[in-house]
Order: structure tokens, then sequence, then C-alpha cells
């Protein structure tokens, strides 16, 4: 029903960049905090700002950015998928919206209410990725929470995620019945896996893969 629909305007995805250019206007403290996730992925990063932090310096040294030292017009976003404005200037902040389009993601440093995306409180394992929001409302319970959750998902999830990931792709190239495939892969998701070593591991799928009648295809 219609009137049950929530009203939250906020809908949480994970975005595949690659390929895409990332504008930051400014380059400050909190340039650099929304700069550090982005030399994870395979984007285009241009930083606009007549002075950048350190960090900022060291990478475009690397050749992992690009900066441009000058101060923001509206041409410097004209071919950006998502734009991140973080002066400490809020009347360049607003310049940068208003020079932005419809199609463009935006994020204001200082302005929520008009960014049409908000940075999530982030951390990754690997291919697990692990995203906290408020929504806005509390960016120090989001980080809060990120934190706990970084403790209760260490570091071996690396590996263990890694391992699902290629047991999946063994499993998804049988020609196991559907039910089969989803009991060997809930099998795994059991504790003792995630604690075994990775030859353990490896054994243990094996002789659960032969178990359930599984022939791999070449
Ligand atoms: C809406 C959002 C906009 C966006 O997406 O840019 C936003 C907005 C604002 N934050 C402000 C302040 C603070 N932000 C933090 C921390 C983080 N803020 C982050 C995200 C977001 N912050 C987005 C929503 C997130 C959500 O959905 O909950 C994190 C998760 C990610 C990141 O920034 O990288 C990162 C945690 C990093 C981590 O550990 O992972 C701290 C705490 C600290 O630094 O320790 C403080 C001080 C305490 C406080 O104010 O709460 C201010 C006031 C600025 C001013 O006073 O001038 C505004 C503007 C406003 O609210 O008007
Ligand atoms: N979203 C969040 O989590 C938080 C947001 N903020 C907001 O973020 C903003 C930036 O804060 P900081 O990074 O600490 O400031 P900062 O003072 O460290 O950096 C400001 C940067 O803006 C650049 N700049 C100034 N005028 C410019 C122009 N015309 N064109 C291009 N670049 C220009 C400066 O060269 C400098 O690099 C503030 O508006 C603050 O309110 C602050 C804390 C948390």
């Amino acid at each position: 029903m219609n009137d049950q629909k929530g009203t939250s305007t906020i809908l949480p995805m994970m975005l595949s960049v690659k390929g895409y250019t990332v504008v930051i206007v400014g380059g400050g403290k909190i340039a650099t905090r929304r700069i550090l996730p982005l030399l994870e992925v395979e984007v285009n990063v241009i930083v606009i700002s007549p002075e950048v932090t350190a960090d900022i310096k060291t990478w475009h040294g690397q050749q992992r950015l690009h900066w441009k030292a000058k101060c923001f017009e509206p041409i410097d976003i004209k071919n950006a998928a998502i734009v991140i404005a973080a002066t400490n200037d809020p009347k360049v902040n607003l310049q940068v919206y208003e020079a932005s389009e419809k199609h463009q993601l935006i994020n204001l440093a200082d302005r929520p209410n008009l960014s049409n995306f908000y940075v999530p409180a982030t951390f990754r394992r690997g291919k697990l990725i692990l995203s906290v929001s408020t929504s806005g409302a509390s960016p120090g319970l989001a980080r809060q929470i990120k934190q706990q959750l970084s403790e209760i998902y260490d570091e071996n999830y690396e590996s263990y995620v890694e391992f699902l990931d290629q047991c999946r792709q063994i499993v998804k190239s049988t020609s196991l019945n559907q039910q089969t495939r989803n009991n060997i892969l809930k099998e795994l998701l059991k504790t003792r896996y995630r604690h075994m070593d990775e030859r353990e591991r490896e054994e243990a799928f094996k002789q659960l893969l032969e178990k359930e009648g599984g022939k791999q295809n070449e």
C-alpha cells in the first residue's frame, strides 16, 4: 500500500565506479578524509584547491591523483560523475552545488540537505565492506558503531570471504541441484570454517563437495 511507504529519502547502494572522474573542491582536512577511500578504487581523482594538505601533495607527486592549484570555477566539475565540495567557505561550496547538474552525484561537507549522497562510516576486509550511516543524524554514532563492528569483523574475514567466493564459483560450476548448492554454501557459513587455516578450509570444502556428489566442471 502506498501510504505504508517510508519517509526516508536515503537509498543504500554500493557503486561500481571504475573509470569515473571524481572532483574534490577544497584540499583541507575533510577533503583529505574524503580522498582516502577514493585511492582504493579505480577512479580518476581531481583536486581543485589553491592549497592542499601534505598528504594530497604526496599523492599528487605519486600520480595517484591530479591537483589543480586554483580556486573553483564551474568548468572544473563539467566532466565529473561525482563532485565533493569540501572548502571551508560556505559560499564556495554553494557555488559548486549551483554549478552541478542533476545527473551528478554531489556531496557538500557543510550542507547535508543539499547533498544527494552521504558518506558513510566504512571499513573493508577485502571484499567484505561494512558501511554505517545515521542519515546525517549523528556522524559520531556512525563512527562509534563502525569501530565496534571492526572488532567483531576482524582481519580474518578477508581470507574467509575470499574462500567463500572461490567455493561459490566452484559450486556454481557443478551440475548439483539448487537445493544441494544452497546446503553446501550454508554449511560453509558455520563458524568452524572461519577459524580454519587456508589448508584446512580447502580440505573441508573438498570433502563436503565429494559428500554431496559434486564434480567440478572443467
Ligand atoms: C551528512 C554527512 C555529510 C557527508 O556525507 O559529508 C556529515 C556531515 C557533518 N559531519 C559533521 C561533523 C563531524 N563528522 C564526523 C565524522 C564523520 N562524518 C562522516 C560523515 C558525514 N558527516 C555524513 C553523514 C554520516 C551519517 O550518515 O551518519 C563520516 C562517517 C565519514 C567521513 O566524513 O569521512 C565520519 C566518521 C569517520 C569514520 O570514523 O569513519 C565527526 C566526528 C569525528 O570527526 O570524530 C564530526 C564532529 C562531531 C559531530 O558534529 O557529530 C558536520 C558538522 C561540521 C561542522 O561543525 O562544521 C556535518 C555537517 C552537518 O551536519 O551539517
Ligand atoms: N562532513 C563532515 O564530516 C565534516 C564537515 N566539516 C566541514 O567541512 C568543511 C571543510 O573543513 P576542513 O577540511 O577542516 O577545512 P580546511 O580549512 O582544512 O580546508 C579548507 C580548504 O578549502 C580550500 N579552499 C578555500 N577556498 C577555496 C576555493 N575558492 N576554491 C577551492 N578551494 C578552496 C583551501 O585551500 C583549503 O584547502 C567545513 O565547511 C566544515 O564545516 C567539518 C567537519 C566534519
